[in-house]
């Protein structure tokens, strides 16, 4: 099955559009991880764990990752998601973008190092940049078009030929690079009105929007601008509500309880 049937799949059948973000910052992991030589990975696991039921893809940032040295860490989570929550499918947060005989290797490193199922890329470079991301038809992925941080609109804004860049990425996506059928787009839960704007640009394009919990996106606007008209569409990311929910001996059912709250409030709304 690929990227997007599975994640399809996953919305109908266990009724949810959150996406589980996997950021770990050992410094706020809970205090029984203190003197655990693999605390990154045992965290993680513990939380995909705990919150699976509720998640239709989980998200691993790979600088979280990668800063550490625990890239080893990463690669075992992405396998352990598939072997114990088959069907789920993993995001790999890299927002690479780089020319085409780069990017082949950014993608090789996503799909075949990680075994990721889709792959966050900066669409900046231009299609060639993203076309070794494209190719691989089975694997999803999901392009930068109005990202949720406050500067944002400092490029993405810009007005060209009448309309804003951002919204000329969606078009492109949308007309263009989408011939595998394989492609979302990052659409902030900060920006409720760009949610709509980009929404009535793409059809049912999937949208990964981060931003609700720590960044303050509203759930209600997210859903109620950016669903597709069928109540699905869209995979609303949450990493630092869910993984600090809680920093006791509790803190994986803390996580479960805050990923339920948020499908439930997410569900209202479609
Ligand atoms: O591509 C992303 O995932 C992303 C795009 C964006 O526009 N904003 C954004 O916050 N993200 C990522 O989503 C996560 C948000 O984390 P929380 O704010 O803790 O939920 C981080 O891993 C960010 O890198």
């Amino acid at each position: 099955m690929n990227f997007m049937q599975a994640l399809r799949t996953r919305w109908q059948q266990a009724d949810t559009l959150v996406c589980v973000g996997l950021d770990p910052e050992p410094a706020r992991f809970p205090a029984q991880f203190a003197n655990d030589p693999d605390a990154v990975f045992n965290f993680c696991r513990a939380i995909v764990d705990a919150t699976a039921g509720y998640a239709c893809s989980f998200k691993p940032q790979i600088a979280h990752f990668a800063a550490l040295g625990a890239e080893g860490a990463l690669t075992r989570l992405i396998a352990h998601i598939h072997a114990a929550h088959p069907g789920i499918p993993v995001i790999l947060d890299s927002k690479r973008g780089d020319i085409g005989s780069t990017a082949q290797h950014y993608a090789a490193e996503a799909f075949d190092r990680y075994a990721a199922d889709a792959v966050t890329a900066n669409p900046y470079l231009g299609r060639d940049s993203v076309q070794p991301f494209l190719d691989r038809a089975d694997r999803g992925v999901v392009i930068l078009c109005r990202t949720s941080n406050p500067g944002a609109g400092d490029l993405q804004d810009l007005v060209i030929d009448g309309r804003p860049l951002y919204q000329h990425v969606a078009e492109k996506v949308a007309r263009e690079w989408n011939g595998h059928g394989n492609c979302a787009l990052v659409v902030g839960a900060t920006w409720p009105a760009q949610l709509k704007e980009v929404r009535a640009i793409v059809g049912d394009v999937p949208f990964l929007v981060p931003g609700v919990g720590a960044q303050g996106g509203d759930v209600e606007a997210v859903v109620t601008n950016a669903k597709t008209a069928d109540g699905t569409g869209l995979m609303v990311s949450s990493s630092r509500a869910i993984l600090y929910a809680g920093n006791g001996q509790d803190f994986a059912a803390a996580a479960a309880d805050a990923a339920r709250a948020l499908r439930d409030e997410i569900n209202r709304y479609r």
